[in-house]
């Protein structure tokens, strides 16, 4: 039995009248690809905010590695080994492929703190950035600008800057948003790659997508989880059909 590494319990997220986040309780185990489904409007942005450290919930716990960490900022969380990977481009555009990671690698290390010697002319970072380059398929686009990528190289990248901070848990939120089929596809391998060294809680739209990477997969509607299961399991529940997927999966 795997051990539970973020556990949520009776989240509440109000704004004014309005509850995104209804007395919500989750767990995700470590090393699973744990993917949160829901209509427009459901709360997945509220929620992975609020277990990233953006939002603070009204009410509840965020439990990760059995710390109590609903208080803690964001960049302790980091610290502690979660990361998220931004729904929003979070890249310098104007830098390389290479000289991205090695600055989230040199975030992460802390060698800039080092000012007797510049910390770029560090061998071990750039080391380490071009195993990132090749673990998020960019291996061979270490030197192009990143503005120059396309959206989908923009967004390996992106999942390249979340693993330099070397996390325990990755957020992705809708990772693959706005990509055509192709990239998608290269996406969906990353995060295959990915299994097992991480574990992942993943916001998509993407059905197929979802379907085919995460073993667990929770259904949100109005701020509430109304259902968790294996993707046939989401995919027969009657609930499921009805308050979400409706005729999409139902053929
Ligand atoms: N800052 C805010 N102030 C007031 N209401 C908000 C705010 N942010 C979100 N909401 C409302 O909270 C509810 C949940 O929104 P949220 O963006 O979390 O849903 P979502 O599932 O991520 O939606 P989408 O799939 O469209 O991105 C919605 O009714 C939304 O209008």
């Amino acid at each position: 039995m795997s051990q539970t590494l973020l556990e949520l319990q009776g989240l509440v997220k109000r704004y004014g009248g309005l509850v995104a986040t209804d007395h919500l309780s989750l767990s995700v185990k470590a090393g699973q690809t744990h993917a949160i489904i829901g209509p427009n409007g459901a709360g997945k942005t509220t929620l992975i905010q609020q277990i990233a450290g953006g939002l603070r919930p009204n009410e509840g716990t965020i439990r990760f590695d059995g710390q109590d960490i609903t208080v803690l900022p964001m960049h302790k969380r980091v610290q502690r080994g979660l990361a998220r990977s931004y729904q929003i481009t979070n890249i310098f555009k104007s830098c390389s492929v290479l000289d991205n990671l090695a600055l989230a690698v040199q975030a992460r290390s802390g060698s800039s703190m080092r000012f007797w010697r510049p910390a770029l002319s560090d061998s071990a970072i750039f080391d380490e950035a071009r195993e990132l380059a090749d673990t998020v398929g960019l291996s061979t686009r270490v030197d192009a600008i990143a503005s120059n990528l396309a959206h989908g190289a923009q967004r390996q990248l992106e999942v390249g800057l979340a693993l330099a901070t070397r996390p325990r848990m990755l957020l992705l939120d809708e990772p693959m948003a706005g990509m055509g089929h192709g990239e998608s596809l290269q996406l969906v391998e990353l995060i295959n790659r990915l299994r097992g060294q991480v574990t992942i809680l993943l916001i998509e739209h993407d059905m197929e997508a979802v379907f085919q990477l995460a073993e667990c997969i929770s259904v949100l509607v109005f701020g509430r989880i109304i259902a968790s299961g294996n993707a046939d399991e989401i995919r027969s529940n009657a609930e499921v059909k009805k308050a979400y997927l409706g005729d999409e999966v139902a053929a």
